[in-house]
């Protein structure tokens, strides 16, 4: 419902409601991996992962991220990504491909540059810089 006043742990205008909420953010990250896999900048790094896992990990960390009420129970940033090497354009693409698959998803455009914001500050560490 609508409430001007007290404390609502997801008002309509959060980023994770936005985001259609972990359900919504589940299916952004589906359609994100099929993105990646489609990706020749990006796709041989993916190769062989747990996709699954994957899967729950970035969902539970952009839920987190844009306020919800998860956990993110994954490695951190620069542990998961330091043997990879990451580029700067490799980082970009995904970034693309995350905004692509928003955009699949209909998400706004405030909300989609609203979660690229809170992925800034991890790149030095997937950069491993
Ligand atoms: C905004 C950028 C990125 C975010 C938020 C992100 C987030 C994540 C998260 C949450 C995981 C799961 C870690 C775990 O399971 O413990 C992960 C794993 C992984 N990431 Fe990223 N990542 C980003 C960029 C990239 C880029 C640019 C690449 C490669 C081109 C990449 C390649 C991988 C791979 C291959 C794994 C699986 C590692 C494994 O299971 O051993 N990531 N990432």
């Amino acid at each position: 419902g609508c409430q001007s006043m007290g404390k609502n742990s997801d008002p309509p205008d959060s980023l994770y409601h936005q985001l259609g909420e972990r359900s919504g953010i589940a299916s952004i990250v589906e359609d994100l991996l099929y993105r990646i896999v489609e990706d020749p900048r990006i796709n041989e790094q993916f190769r062989g992962i747990d996709v699954r896992q994957f899967h729950t990990n970035l969902t539970d960390q952009l839920c987190e991220l844009s306020g919800g009420p998860c956990t993110y129970s994954g490695r951190g940033m620069r542990e998961s990504h330091e043997e990879m090497n990451v580029t700067a354009t490799q980082f970009n693409a995904l970034a693309e491909n995350l905004i692509l698959a928003m955009e699949e998803n209909d998400i706004p455009t405030g909300a989609q540059n609203r979660l690229i914001e809170k992925l800034v500050p991890l790149y030095p560490q997937i950069r491993n810089l």
